[in-house]
């Protein structure tokens, strides 16, 4: 509809005679590259899956909270090396602002919670659903969008806080069938990084980038790894000690190296005896190798994985004390997780856990002939009003059509206005799945 522009009323004004041929061109009707569209099927299973992630969230009592999808670009201006900076879906905007569409949520709630300020009373659990963009070339055929649930939970210095984190996700995995068989956490400290850092003399500002570049362990030979981690100052036989340290399996060999006295392994211990409390340490193990791939994490890392190794990671997150205080604002403690919409489809599918979700309706609403339009529409809203779905006939059909659509939209009754039992107020009911059919006053129809 063009809404009141071109209605029936005022002067008819000819249009225009379509000459340059751009009207007649037919548009490219694929959603733009890197990007989904969400038919009905598909949209039943992003519902789905958000559903169960808001739930979670709020059995949890975290509050919903949102933010553009556009921010300005200096809110994710790191200079760490991060492959997420580096694929920014960044530009100039008509007003010549730079500008970005959000690569992750995390920076939008660290300017909002700034923004509230004193307003807000900490601790704040909130959480959100958006979707987050990258722009990076198309050779590699990857998406360019993917939603993200996050949880996050501002002013809790202790560990209590992730350990709550993890609880939230292993209940999200358990509502939706994943068992710890499938998945598990690999959980680390970027403590222990710090630690052996500042004993091999390397700066603070170093710290971000060496993490990016030990969190690419897997992905890129460790010859370049070595090389990379060369130019940030660290010396040879310390880069050799440090990846020893990562490829330790228990914290007990973790303490023979760091010592006892760190907040690493009292982090880390308090953390494996939490997860006992909230009943999940089987889904959890420890792995000094987990550094995850964003620059402002400063303590407790994790990552959910899939046993069988085959996907990416499931989910990520850890504590970021830091990043309040590089926007300006106070030093306010925060931790959270990313978790995204395509792997765990990813994994749903090699676990044959997706749901059947079909469309569903209570009633098919239909005329018998034309003249009763306008009474089939006071039967559907009469049905309406008691919360009943409605799909009505809208136009005169023959009754096969109407079977064919009742099937389609997997209706459970037909309601079917006809001439003379509406002259009593009475309309016929056919259960579908029964045959069942039965005439009944309109005001007794529930
Ligand atoms: C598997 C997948 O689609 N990943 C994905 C897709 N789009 C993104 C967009 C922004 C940041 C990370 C992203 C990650």
């Amino acid at each position: 509809a063009n809404g009141g522009g071109g209605g029936r009323s005022g002067s008819i004004v000819a249009p225009p005679l379509l000459t340059q041929d751009e009207d007649f061109q037919k548009i490219d009707v694929n959603p733009p590259k890197g990007t989904r569209d969400f038919p009905p099927e598909d949209m039943r299973l992003r519902n789905w899956l958000f559903n169960h992630f808001k739930e979670v969230s709020r059995l949890f009592g975290y509050e919903e909270v949102d933010f553009p999808v556009l921010e300005t670009e200096a809110l994710f201006l790191r200079k760490a090396g991060e492959e997420i900076r580096d694929q920014l879906y960044c530009f100039e905007d008509r007003g010549n602002r730079r500008v970005a569409l959000r690569p992750e949520l995390t920076p939008s709630l660290a300017r909002l919670v700034i923004q509230k300020g004193k307003s807000v009373s900490l601790p704040l659990k909130w959480f959100a659903v958006g979707q987050c963009w990258r722009y990076e070339r198309m050779t590699r055929g990857r998406r360019r969008e993917h939603y993200q649930w996050n949880m996050d939970i501002i002013g809790v210095p202790q560990v209590t806080a992730e350990a709550e984190l993890i609880s939230s996700i292993v209940t999200f995995f358990k509502r939706i069938g994943i068992t710890a068989s499938d998945v598990g956490f690999k959980v680390s400290s970027r403590k222990v990084l710090q630690e052996l850092l500042t004993k091999y003399g390397v700066t603070e500002d170093m710290f971000g980038r060496v993490c990016i570049i030990i969190d690419k362990i897997e992905k890129i030979p460790i010859d370049e790894i070595k090389k990379e981690l060369g130019f940030t100052g660290i010396s040879e036989d310390a880069i050799e000690q440090l990846l020893q340290v990562l490829s330790v399996k228990s914290l007990d060999d973790l303490e023979d190296i760091l010592g006892g006295a760190g907040e690493a392994i009292a982090d880390l211990k308090q953390l494996f005896s939490l997860a006992e409390k909230f009943g999940y340490s089987e889904w959890i193990q420890f792995d000094a190798s987990v550094v995850r791939g964003l620059a402002y994490y400063t303590g407790i890392v994790f990552e959910g994985f899939d046993r069988k190794g085959k996907l990416r990671a499931i989910c990520g997150g850890g504590r970021y004390d830091r990043l309040l205080s590089t926007y300006g604002g106070d030093d306010i403690p925060a931790c959270g997780f990313g978790f995204g919409d395509a792997v765990i489809v990813e994994l749903l599918k090699e676990k044959d856990l997706l749901p059947e979700l079909g469309q569903e309706v209570e009633n098919i609403v239909c005329a018998l002939d034309k003249d009763l339009q306008g009474a089939a529409a006071t039967v559907a809203t009469a049905l309406r009003d008691k919360g009943q779905t409605v799909d009505l006939v809208l136009e005169s059909k023959p009754l096969k059509w109407v079977f064919k659509r009742a099937a389609r939209v997997n209706a459970r009754r037909l309601v079917l206005v006809g001439k003379t039992e509406w002259e009593d107020g009475s309309v016929s009911v056919k259960v579908l799945s029964s045959g069942e059919q039965f005439q009944v006053k309109l005001s007794d129809l529930e």
